[in-house]
């Protein structure tokens, strides 16, 4: 690996000096148990310099610190993964990135060795998308993950991304892209045709031509190329090309009449033969969520969850993909009905114009964040380097801003799944919201968010403004870490929700509520064994993280807890607790 060539060894690291003027003091922090000094001696003539050279400096730093943590997490069952662990012990509480990032895992990127580096560059969710691939394929992924997460002490949990029905094109006589002219005719049929065929496209839907008149206006892929229909003859449309593009393979299809949406894939089942085959390999295979494409209203989300509930003996989380303009109609019910939700802009801008996505996408966000459900910003996030090294300034912007909007995570798609550039567009995500991040917290823009009660009973009101008021004095104290107990998640979430400025501490001892939190904003999740005693819980977590060197005398720690009633205190209540380390 790059970074590991960079330094000669985990042992000559220790004997390295501070390089130069790194924003970070590594002088003291304790690493591995020692105290050193970190930094490398770069080649005479290297070209890296800079943030470059600090990021590089950091993360050949978590590695080292991973190399060591690695033999320790299978030591004492200690339930952090070896990525927060180094990065904890590297850069400090203040250091941790708060937004998760999601990979998709395509050819580009699926050897064991690939997925133990994305792993390592802070990947938090895998995504297995069920358009491409064998199932045989996605499985041998999924065991790598979960290989690498047993073996080597990562937590990264799974995503399945079902299939789901939309219009797209079968075959448009050629294994790639083909040139439209303007002005050219062409046929669009749902007929299988075989060999080849000029000028004529097989749809996968034999509805695809209901309700379309002519007139209407064909648009392919959100707007690679436009058609005018100019004759219907059965189930066929003859078209004429009014805007000149590509077809690519696979391309999509949408009609639109007066500058309005009029065939969407609103008509088609949202989840087909096909994903629901889908759906039962990703419960045999355990997977932790499954993302549903083309979500139009919230009964499929709650059919999913009903068939997983009955299926599955673990948790899985389902995500509503919210990219047909029907599921923005429904938006609130469908966020209500899910346990989070995908902005998938890739698909989201064939439906809606472009120029709307923006702001569609900050409504998203907002409404997730009101109704406490995480939300993934999704396509083309780093689209150029696909094929490009490095990314434009427009799509570093692009990223900075769903930081800035408080996504909970970001995902990448093709350019983990096929580009030549996986880990270094990881490297952009992560850079870019660690610096959003922390001009976030400068400039003190969470608190302008007004809440929207969530709560029904009171006991859940209560739990809710303890969390609410949580977030509000660790923020006014200026405390180290939060740390929250919690058997479902459902405490842990609520204080992301307040978005607080230091990182959040998930005791659980749940897997599949580990697993679901690796999706939640600034929550860093552990798996331990939990008692019924809140304050024993307490003291051993506390006592777990002064062991590993994580806490140390004259760290603040804000615990929230819920206490269970017992035969000497008979009645549950919910607590905040300020702990300076001694
Ligand atoms: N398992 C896979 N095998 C082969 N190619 C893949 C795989 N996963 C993704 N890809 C490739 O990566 C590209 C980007 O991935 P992404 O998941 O965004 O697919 P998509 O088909 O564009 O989107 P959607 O999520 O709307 O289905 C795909 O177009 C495909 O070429
Ligand atoms: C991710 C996805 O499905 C989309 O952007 O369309
Ligand atoms: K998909
Ligand atoms: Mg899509």
């Amino acid at each position: 690996m790059v970074l590991k060539s960079m330094v000669a060894s985990a042992s000559d690291l220790s004997l390295v000096s501070v390089a130069g003027n790194s924003p970070l003091d590594f002088k003291n922090r304790v690493f591995g148990g020692r105290l050193i000094s970190l930094g490398f001696r770069f080649n005479k003539g290297s070209k890296c310099k800079g943030n470059e050279r600090f990021n590089f400096e950091v993360r050949a730093a978590v590695e080292v610190g991973v190399e060591r943590s690695k033999s320790k997490a299978l030591e004492g069952g200690f339930g952090l993964d070896v990525v927060s662990e180094a990065e904890l012990t590297v850069k400090g509480f203040a250091g941790l990135r708060k937004t998760k990032l999601v990979c998709t895992v395509g050819p580009a990127c699926s050897s064991l060795e690939d997925l133990e580096n994305l792993a390592l560059g802070g990947m938090s969710v895998a995504r297995l998308n069920m358009c491409h691939g064998t199932r045989d394929w996605h499985r041998d992924v999924i065991g790598k993950i979960k290989k690498l997460n047993e073996e080597k002490g990562f937590c990264v949990s799974v995503m399945i991304d079902t299939e789901g029905s939309q219009i797209h094109v079968v075959d448009h006589g050629a294994p790639s892209s083909v040139k439209v002219e303007e002005g050219s005719n062409w046929v669009f049929t749902a007929e299988h045709f075989e060999g080849s065929r000029p000028f004529t496209v097989q749809t996968n839907y034999r509805g695809f031509s209901e309700g379309i008149e002519m007139g209407d206006e064909l648009v392919i892929d959100g707007g690679m190329a436009c058609f005018e229909v100019v004759e219907k003859t059965g189930n066929d449309l003859h078209c004429k090309c009014i805007d000149a593009g590509l077809f690519l393979p696979g391309a999509k299809l949408s009609f639109w009449r007066d500058g309005k949406l009029v065939r969407g894939n609103n008509k088609l089942p949202t989840l087909s033969t096909k994903d629901w085959a889908d759906i039962d390999f990703g419960i045999a295979e355990g997977v932790d969520f499954f993302a549903l494409s083309f979500v139009n209203h919230a009964d499929s989300v709650k059919d999913l969850k009903n068939y997983l509930s009955s299926k599955s003996t673990k948790s899985i989380k389902v995500l509503a993909k919210i990219e047909s303009s029907e599921s923005l109609h429904k938006l609130e019910e469908i966020v209500r009905a899910s346990d989070g939700i995908m902005v998938a802009r890739g698909d989201l801008g064939v439906e809606i114009p472009l120029e709307q996505i923006p702001t569609v996408q900050e409504d998203i966000i907002y409404v997730c964040r009101q109704l406490n459900k995480p939300v993934i910003v999704a396509s083309q996030l780093l689209e150029s380097m696909v094929e490009y090294p490095t990314p434009t300034r427009a799509e570093v912007a692009d990223v900075s801003e769903a930081v800035r909007q408080y996504a909970d995570a970001l995902m990448l798609s093709g350019e983990s799944a096929i580009g030549s550039y996986a880990q270094k567009a990881l490297a952009v995500l992560d850079m870019a919201s660690s610096r959003m991040e922390s001009w976030s917290r400068e400039e003190n823009r969470q608190s302008l968010v007004n809440y929207h009660q969530l709560g029904a009973s009171l006991p859940e009101c209560i739990t809710e403004q303890i969390c609410n008021c949580a977030v509000e004095m660790a923020n006014n104290l200026g405390v180290d870490a939060i740390f929250v107990y919690t058997k479902y998640g459902h405490m842990a979430s609520l204080l992301s929700r307040n978005r607080p400025n230091p990182p959040i501490f998930a005791f659980t001892n749940d897997d599949s509520t580990r697993m679901a939190l690796t999706l939640q904003w600034g929550v860093v999740p552990l798996l331990v064994d939990l008692s019924d005693d809140a304050e024993s819980n307490i003291s051993k977590s506390v006592q777990l993280m002064k062991s590993r060197g994580l806490i140390s005398q004259g760290d603040v720690v804000l615990v929230v807890s819920d206490v269970a009633p017992t035969r000497a205190t008979p009645m549950a209540f919910q607590s905040i607790q300020v702990k300076t380390i001694i």
